[in-house]
């Protein structure tokens, strides 16, 4: 059976010391849940965060990771580094490695490839354009999206995917799909992936939605059958608000 999930990026924010603060009052704050719940903060304030969040549920996240073992790859970080330190979770392909770090499918396969490799668990972000949506070709791009990064894996790879569904004109701009278009695109991830593989991996695959979640608009999109928690930017910075996303799932 699929979890629920419930999953702050916190982007390129927060120093040390408001790192430390925002977990230590998220860790008081946390509700009762059977969520999962986990937290994505800047690489130099990971190893930090999983000595702060050792006796607690939340689960501490990479943003990114490079697809090799080791070498030349200044500023790069690889899979053991993140998990030598605690953490076993990674988010590849969210839409700002793809706009801003030339980060296509062919790179994105291979860090998919090289996080499972290591037995890591990858939520895996994809989504349209503006110009997508608005030509009516949003299927088509995520389904892509899809293919070219994770359908050459074996079935039972995929108990180690958590996918994360995106719109980039929702993102950061306050515009959130409905949850109507959330349910949508989520229940045609789902067929997609039972023509791909079977509706075994189909249906225990955890697929979240992301943009523009707030307190005011997460129960509603929560509560969409196909809908199975979210990655939460901008209101995951703040304990009350992430704390209220928890609890609208
Ligand atoms: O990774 C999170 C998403 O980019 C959503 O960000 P947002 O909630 O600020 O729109």
């Amino acid at each position: 059976m699929r979890s629920k999930i419930v999953a702050g990026n916190w982007k390129m924010n927060k120093n040390a010391e408001e790192t430390e603060a925002l977990l230590s009052e998220l860790a008081a704050k946390l509700p009762d849940t059977n969520a999962e719940v986990m937290v994505a903060p800047t690489f130099v304030n990971l190893a930090g965060a999983v000595r702060s969040l050792e006796s607690s549920v939340v689960k501490v996240i990479a943003q990114n990771m490079h697809f090799a073992e080791n070498g030349a790859y200044t500023g790069e970080i690889s899979a053991d580094m993140l998990l030598n330190i605690g953490v076993d979770t990674v988010i590849l392909g969210h839409s700002e490695r793809r706009a801003y770090f030339n980060e296509t499918d062919e790179i994105l396969a291979k860090k998919v490839a090289a996080a499972l490799d290591k037995n890591m668990r990858v939520m895996f972000c994809f989504g349209e354009e503006l110009e997508d949506r608005k030509s009516e070709n949003h299927f088509n791009v995520v389904e892509s999206q899809l293919k070219n990064a994770l359908f050459s894996l074996d079935a039972s790879s995929w108990s180690k995917i958590i996918l994360a569904y995106e719109p980039v004109w929702a993102i950061g701009t306050g515009e959130t799909a409905s949850p109507e278009q959330a349910q949508e695109m989520h229940a045609f991830i789902r067929k997609t992936i039972t023509e791909a593989y079977d509706t075994s991996v189909a249906n225990d695959v955890s697929i979240l939605y992301g943009g523009s979640v707030k307190p005011a608009n997460a129960k509603e999109i929560f509560g969409k059958p196909d809908v199975d928690g979210g990655l939460i930017g901008g209101a995951s910075l703040k304990a009350d608000d992430f704390v209220a996303i928890i609890e609208a799932i």
